[in-house]
């Protein structure tokens, strides 16, 4: 079966109206992911019999029409905890690691008797923008398998980019949803910070994570955004605002009439190549032609983004990976002396190097006598970049330029040089250090290679980005090709 001629909304409807069961669905997807998975890798772990034996009882217990995603099977990230199913985060240090609980976005999915597909491959933690941060394999990007998915959800969309599902759940700290959907011609949305519960995340930084959905359309993510938002107990960052239907307003009216969209210069400035600059100015005319206004104007604190989040993001990890210490979770060293061996030996085999180098930025940053010149510094920075946006947004409705200053890179590329690999990280960062709403979604090609045009949202405004979205997608093709692997058709 083709995901690539469908859509969630299809497939309820066609699941409601008996036309296909959630058993026969699921068959399909598994045979897609067969036929295509050893090419992409992008799973960690399949899930494939007890998603048969779901599929089984959602059809002996009848497709509830309020059910939006009632049998159909959709990929998870491998750092969202899933009750009895094996949750990684990519790192050897959870290699066994069964979680007791579902993560809450699972428990909302689980309510709509939704069928989980398995666990997505990521960068270590989610930290990484390739998904060579692995500690087991790297992902391969479905349009061409030489280069880079992007990460760290890089399982995540190339899983939806090969068709293997219809749609799956990404986090994204500083990028790590938008800048794979650009790589892989996908639509991956990160709401506001608080717009979604961070309960059962495997938790990397705190202040800037953000779950979302990795889809191939934007009424998909819409829909899909809807069902795992709104406040938890569980995670008191989580906001109390009400929680719009998203895709109840995706129709034939929706327009960008008058939108005001401010582009950054920052953002097809200097380092932004060629090919990417040339798409993305080719998108904001096609906004214009649509009735948007577009406004150039400066994020000027956009250089410091990169630095600032490295060092709160890295900060905030060191302190949230304490708690893997061959103790209460995953794999403990056997070699070992004395408790402290138990520590430092658990920890030294379990993390990969880029675990490790961003765990010793942070525990530096946050040490007394540097504290000041780093964290606080970095903190201070991050204000002046929620500032810079919140001024524009006082006369424009969206912000839009590139997801990424390149399209998707060779395998091996910038592996070995951690600061180029970062500086993929410019364009995203920000967003996260605003706590604002961001998404990217398939805006045409450069070097053969999907271009993912970003839109920055206000604060809870995650409508106007799905609006102005959809009417890109509607009055575009990008979103309807679709990488050549053979076999999933
Ligand atoms: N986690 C993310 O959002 C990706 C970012 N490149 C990082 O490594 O921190």
């Amino acid at each position: 079966m083709n995901f690539y001629d469908t859509d969630l909304t299809q497939l309820h409807d066609d699941l409601v109206n008996k036309k296909i069961s959630a058993t026969e669905l699921t068959k399909a997807t598994f045979e897609n992911i067969h036929a295509t998975e050893d090419q992409v890798q992008a799973f960690l772990t399949l899930n494939e019999e007890v998603a048969m034996k779901q599929a089984q009882e959602v059809d002996a217990n009848g497709i509830n029409a309020d059910q939006l995603v009632a049998g159909i099977p959709l990929g998870v990230k491998d750092n969202i905890v899933t009750k009895g199913l094996r949750t990684t985060a990519a790192s050897k240090i959870l290699d066994n690691f069964n979680p007791i609980y579902d993560a809450t976005v699972i428990e909302k999915l689980k309510a709509q008797n939704f069928i989980n597909a398995g666990k997505l491959n990521l960068d270590e933690f989610a930290m990484g923008g390739s998904t060579e941060n692995s500690a087991y394999q790297t992902t391969h990007n479905p349009w061409d398998l030489t280069r880079v998915p992007g990460g760290s959800s890089g399982g995540s969309a190339a899983a939806v980019a090969a068709g293997q599902v219809l749609a799956a759940l990404g986090t994204d700290t500083g990028g790590s949803i938008r800048l794979p959907a650009s790589y892989n011609g996908v639509v991956g949305m990160k709401p506001t910070y608080g717009r979604v519960s961070r309960w059962g995340i495997i938790a990397f930084g705190s202040s800037l994570d953000q779950v979302g959905w990795l889809t191939q359309s934007v009424k998909d993510n819409a829909l899909l955004t809807s069902l795992i938002s709104g406040h938890d107990e569980h995670d008191l960052t989580s906001s109390t605002r009400e929680v719009p239907n998203f895709a109840s307003q995706l129709n034939d009216d929706t327009s960008v009439k008058g939108l005001r969209i401010a582009v950054p210069k920052e953002y097809l400035g200097e380092g932004v190549d060629e090919g990417v600059k040339e798409t993305i100015k080719a998108a904001l005319k096609h906004y214009e032609s649509l009735g948007a206004i577009i406004d150039e104007v400066s994020l000027p604190n956009t250089q410091y983004g990169v630095a600032a989040y490295y060092i709160i993001s890295s900060s905030e990890a060191s302190s949230n990976l304490q708690r893997f210490d061959g103790i209460r979770y995953g794999v403990r060293a056997t070699d070992v002396q004395n408790l402290e061996d138990v520590y430092v030996k658990s920890r030294s085999e379990g993390f990969g190097d880029e675990v490790k180098r961003r765990i010793m930025l942070g525990t530096f940053s946050l040490s007394a006598g540097f504290y000041d010149a780093y964290f606080k510094k970095a903190s201070q920075i991050r204000t002046l970049i929620r500032q810079d946006f919140e001024k524009v947004f006082e006369n424009h409705d969206l912000v839009m330029g590139p997801a990424g200053p390149t399209v998707a890179y060779k395998i091996g590329a910038n592996i070995t040089d951690p600061k180029a690999m970062y500086m993929n990280d410019v364009l995203t960062v920000p967003v996260n250090m605003a706590g604002l709403p961001g998404m990217s979604i398939p805006a045409g090609f450069s070097d053969n290679m999907p271009v993912g045009l970003q839109i920055i949202g206000k604060p809870f405004d995650e409508q106007t980005m799905y609006n102005a979205a959809y009417a890109f997608e509607q009055t575009t093709d990008f979103h309807k090709q679709t990488p050549n692997l053979g076999g999933q058709n």
